[in-house]
């Protein structure tokens, strides 16, 4: 089955699940390139820590939000556990991922398609992809996996408090109202608990193969 000319792969998930890995390896296969989501909402939340405003404010969130500074994309503190409960936090305002909706957009919609990752990609930002994976892991094996990549940048958080964090974020962005983290209409599931890396983009590769060729066959 030849790849389409506009190719756009959402893939979404919970915390650790590999859907970053997964999906950087998928746009490495298919030549597209790659949005990593999550590291806008870490920015909202870092701008906001950095200006020691409360990360539940969501008018001090939004202003964050439209006054995005790129540069924080490359801050030390961006993937920090903190920060990533900051980003979980500022990301439930809805007036936060307005702002933030049309770069996703525009993103997704460049000649040739993309590959993102998130927690909304399969249900509002590209609600029409090509090909949307849903990856999972279970949440002792989440947390073991970011537990030792923290551990490997030098943030020595107890695995324990890795899993609470992890376990608090998955409920909030679950629950939130707005674009909660939910599998998408259409979405392939992948669950990656017992997979390696290598295993788990072959797996990848082969469900964005099976949605892509029964597209195909739809419009035939
Ligand atoms: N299938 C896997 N087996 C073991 N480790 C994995 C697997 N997938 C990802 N990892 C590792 O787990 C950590 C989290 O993966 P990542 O892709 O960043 O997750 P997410 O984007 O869902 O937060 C990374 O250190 C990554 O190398
Ligand atoms: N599309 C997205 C991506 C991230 N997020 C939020 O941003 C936080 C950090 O996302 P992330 O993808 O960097 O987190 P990890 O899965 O890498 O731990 C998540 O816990 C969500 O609250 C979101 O709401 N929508």
């Amino acid at each position: 089955m030849p790849t389409p000319p506009h190719l756009v792969i959402a893939v979404d998930g919970p915390a650790a699940s590999g859907k970053g890995t997964i999906a950087r390896a998928l746009a490495r296969h298919y030549g597209l390139p790659h949005l990593d989501t999550g590291k806008l909402y870490r920015a909202v939340g870092l701008a906001v820590r950095l200006a020691g405003q409360d990360p539940n404010d969501s008018d001090a969130a939004t202003a964050a939000a439209l006054a995005l500074d790129p540069e924080l994309l490359d801050d030390p503190d961006l993937m920090s556990g903190d920060n990533a409960q900051h980003a979980s936090i500022v990301s439930a305002h809805p007036p936060v991922r307005a702002a933030l909706l049309a770069v996703q957009r525009a993103f997704a919609a460049q000649p040739g398609g993309a590959v993102l990752d998130g927690r909304d990609i399969g249900t509002v930002i590209a609600p029409d992809a090509s090909a949307k994976l849903f990856v999972t892991a279970l949440p002792e094996i989440r947390a073991d996996r970011r537990h030792r990549e923290l551990s490997a940048k030098g943030d020595f958080a107890s695995l324990a408090s890795v899993l609470a964090d992890i376990e608090a974020r998955d409920a909030r962005d679950s629950g939130r109202s707005t674009a909660p983290l939910v599998r998408a209409a259409g979405a392939a599931l992948l669950d990656t608990s017992e997979l390696s890396i290598d295993a788990a983009v072959q797996r990848a590769i082969a469900l964005v193969q099976a949605a892509i060729s029964r597209d195909g066959q739809q419009q035939v």
